[in-house]
């Protein structure tokens, strides 16, 4: 393709502003999504860091929760941070009463998995999965993968091994905040996630046959 994707960041609340700069950052186009048609509008959408259960709320009092869900099911790449994490597993540990997601990634996450806004921490992660230097990750209220299923794949992990980056197909989670650092890597692979996309893959990274 010859245009750069386009890619919305859910602005219903938090870190939309950082992720916008970390996409044009490197190179993609933006756009702010708070409509159903802004949806359709969109090459890959990403879910920021916040609160999941507000964003949860809000997805649904503006009916935005079942286009999301069925963008999923079509393949629509999707990136989400920590809250966005959240929002794309299958399954929540500890959410607050009738908390949502919108799911696709097999996957239970537990929330504030390591404790409130005061044990934020930042750390360094090996991330064989995406290469290079080791990655500087801020967690803020974090969630962790407690369990995944056969086709979730670890992207980045906590030295005792506790999945904090995943990937499943075109759905891409981290628990940490790439957007808050000058850690691009995570934007890039999502970018590469959905100009395949665009250019017909099958959301496994390669190229689809000619
Ligand atoms: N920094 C964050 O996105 C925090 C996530 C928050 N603990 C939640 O449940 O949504």
């Amino acid at each position: 393709m010859v245009t750069s994707p386009l890619i919305g960041v859910l602005a219903l609340q938090g870190d939309v502003r950082e992720h916008v700069r970390a996409l044009e950052a490197i190179g993609a186009r933006t756009m702010l999504v708070r409509t159903r048609a802004h949806i359709d509008e969109v090459d890959g959408l990403i879910l920021p860091g916040g609160e999941s259960s507000v964003i949860d709320k809000l997805a649904r009092a503006f009916g935005l929760q079942d286009p999301i869900r069925r963008a999923i099911a079509d393949g629509l790449p999707v990136y989400g941070t920590c809250a966005g994490m959240i929002l794309l597993a299958d399954r929540i540990v500890d959410g607050i009463v009738g908390q949502q997601s919108f799911g696709g990634v097999d996957m239970a996450v537990r929330r504030n998995a390591f404790g409130g806004q005061t044990e934020s921490f930042e750390t360094t992660l090996e991330a064989p999965a995406i290469g290079g230097a080791p990655v500087t990750a801020v967690f803020i209220r974090a969630p962790v993968v407690e369990e995944s299923g056969p086709l979730v794949e670890t992207v980045a992990h906590l030295p005792d091994g506790r999945a904090v980056a995943v990937r499943q197909g075109n759905l891409l989670a981290t628990a940490f905040h790439p957007e808050v650092t000058e850690e691009h890597r995570f934007h890039e692979m999502f970018l590469a996630i959905v100009r395949s996309h665009v250019d017909g893959g099958d959301g496994t990274g390669a190229r689809a046959p000619l």
